[in-house]
């Protein structure tokens, strides 16, 4: 798993990897500029256009300085723009410099003419994570006129201009793809800079994570090769017991299909048995709908202790009984997953926080999430509060969105690389409670169950894009549930 470091670390973490190896800084900027260069092979196999890499003053600068070489030294045609004389650049800057073939043509911005077409390439190596001010002069000029030319446009590490952990003042490189390394900047993450990274990928430029991880702040970014290991074993001899009994609570008058996705998701994900609590008047809709799940009577209600988890909260509307709502959370002592109506009704509520069952996940989109924990000026304060929450409350909380993020009651923060915008669709979350409550109920630990949900889900919704695009409904995630098992190799 990938360890999110702060920009200000990332000095400190070169610096203890070369001295442990015994390398020079130089060698890591090489393997820096050789991760690019083999991403940028593999992505853009036939170029046509000219490269442009703009190059700033620190080791940003260098590694564009490197790519230059490697660039051109694979036959491209490349053109290298500086913003300061080599003197007043990082020493890794100056000593690539050195080594830049002559083929490469080298130019001052102050003397070049923005003459760039769109099948040239700009690759932005103006600053990296050492920035520590808003963009001006030249810089600023420069990152205006470029951001108003189409051509293919890659950010090395992170668009010029963003910090590495803050929210971006003034103006900022904006990327058609973001090559970062070893591991996703911070603020790659934080919605308000979506329009600058454009995709982001992640390279490795040889350092273990284990190393990284001496020098982890408690955030970590999940990728597919991770998810393998949160999942639980089950073998021949698994009966339906072992795959849990579950019930939701939801589906109020003309909400049904919230916990027809729901179970439907359940079943998917692989519980035994899912029981279902709706308005009475709703019950044939979902018979008819799913006929594996069973709608739960008075007897199953009272009986709550026995079943493996709960999901409260799927089209449950807000008239919900109150009274009702508390018993079940006083009267049940495991984990069970809450969202939507079943979170509004505590965000109205707060007093009722303290019943809920210690290790709950619960799982807001932002705007509930700001119904139950007040506004946020920004993401990364939003993210702040997420975590002091789910401290306070004891509770998983899986904030919904681009690179969901789940905070731990021990102050820990996974962020999930899967999925993409055309999850946001009716009922997406929805199919996501119904997989998080399956994975408990199978008997997986909260923070498992709710990566491999988190996960899982992104993954289905990737899987059902690829054919459908924004035509994706939240039907078309389940049905591809079964798929990424498959897909992740999981029995
Ligand atoms: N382990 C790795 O990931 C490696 C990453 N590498 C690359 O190195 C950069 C970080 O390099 P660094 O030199 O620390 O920082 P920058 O290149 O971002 O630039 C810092 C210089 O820019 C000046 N500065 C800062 N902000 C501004 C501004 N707004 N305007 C003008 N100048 C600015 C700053 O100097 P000051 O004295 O003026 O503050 C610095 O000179 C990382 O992102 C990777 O790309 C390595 O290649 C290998 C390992
Ligand atoms: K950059």
């Amino acid at each position: 798993m990938l360890s999110i470091i702060s920009g200000d670390k990332v000095k400190l973490l070169d610096a203890a990897f070369i001295k442990a190896r015994q390398m020079r800084s130089l060698d890591l900027m090489e393997n820096a500029a050789k991760a690019f260069f083999v991403w940028f092979e593999r992505m853009f196999s036939a170029i046509q256009g000219e490269i442009f890499i703009f190059s700033g003053p620190g080791n940003n600068g260098g590694d564009g300085v490197a790519i230059a070489r490697l660039l051109a030294e694979s036959g491209k045609s490349v053109k290298l723009i500086f913003f300061q004389d080599k003197e007043q650049c990082s020493p890794d800057y100056q000593a690539n410099f050195e080594r830049l073939p002559s083929k490469v043509k080298v130019l001052s911005v102050l003397d070049f003419d923005f003459q760039i077409t769109e099948n040239d390439f700009v690759l932005d190596c103006i600053f990296g994570v050492g920035i520590n001010r808003p963009i001006e002069g030249v810089y600023l000029e420069a990152v205006n006129k470029l951001n108003h030319i189409s051509c293919h446009k890659i950010s090395v590490d992170i668009p010029s201009g963003i910090p590495s952990d803050n929210i971006l003042q003034g103006e900022a490189f904006k990327a058609e793809h973001t090559l970062t390394f070893q591991f996703p900047k911070f603020s790659l993450l934080f919605p308000e800079h979506a329009e600058y990274t454009g995709r982001i990928h992640v390279v490795d430029i040889g350092i273990p994570d284990e190393f990284i991880l001496n020098f982890n702040e408690g955030k970590f970014f999940l990728r597919r090769e991770d998810i393998s290991r949160f999942h639980k074993k089950f073998h021949a001899f698994s009966h339906k017991g072992d795959f849990g009994r579950i019930m939701l609570f939801g589906g109020s008058v003309g909400k049904v299909g919230a916990m027809v996705l729901s179970s439907k998701a359940a079943l998917r994900t692989g519980s035994g048995l899912v029981h279902v609590q709706i308005a009475e008047s709703e019950r044939a809709i979902i018979q008819t709908a799913v006929p594996e799940v069973m709608v739960a009577g008075a007897q199953e209600i009272k009986k709550l202790k026995s079943f493996d988890a709960l999901g409260i909260g799927p089209g449950w509307g807000t008239e919900v009984d109150l009274a009702f709502y508390c018993s079940l959370l006083k009267r049940y002592h495991k984990p069970l997953v809450i969202d939507a109506d079943g979170l509004n009704l505590l965000a109205k509520k707060p007093e009722n926080l303290k019943y809920v069952p210690k290790g709950s996940v619960l799982t807001p989109h932002l705007k509930e999430f700001q119904r139950l924990a007040g506004e946020a000026k920004d993401h990364k304060e939003r993210l702040e509060k997420a975590r002091s929450f789910a401290r306070e409350h004891g509770v998983y909380l899986v904030l919904k969105g681009a690179f969901t993020s789940i905070s731990t009651p021990q102050g820990e923060q996974f962020f999930n690389s899967s999925g993409n915008q055309y999850m946001a669709t009716a009922g997406s979350g929805d199919v996501l409670t119904g997989m998080i409550t399956s994975f408990l109920g199978q008997g997986y630990p909260p923070l498992n169950a709710a990566i491999c949900g988190v996960f899982h889900h992104g993954l289905a919704g990737e899987m059902a894009a690829l054919k459908k695009r924004r035509g994706v409904i939240a039907s078309d995630i389940i049905e591809c549930v079964p798929g990424t098992f498959v897909e992740l190799n999981i029995e």
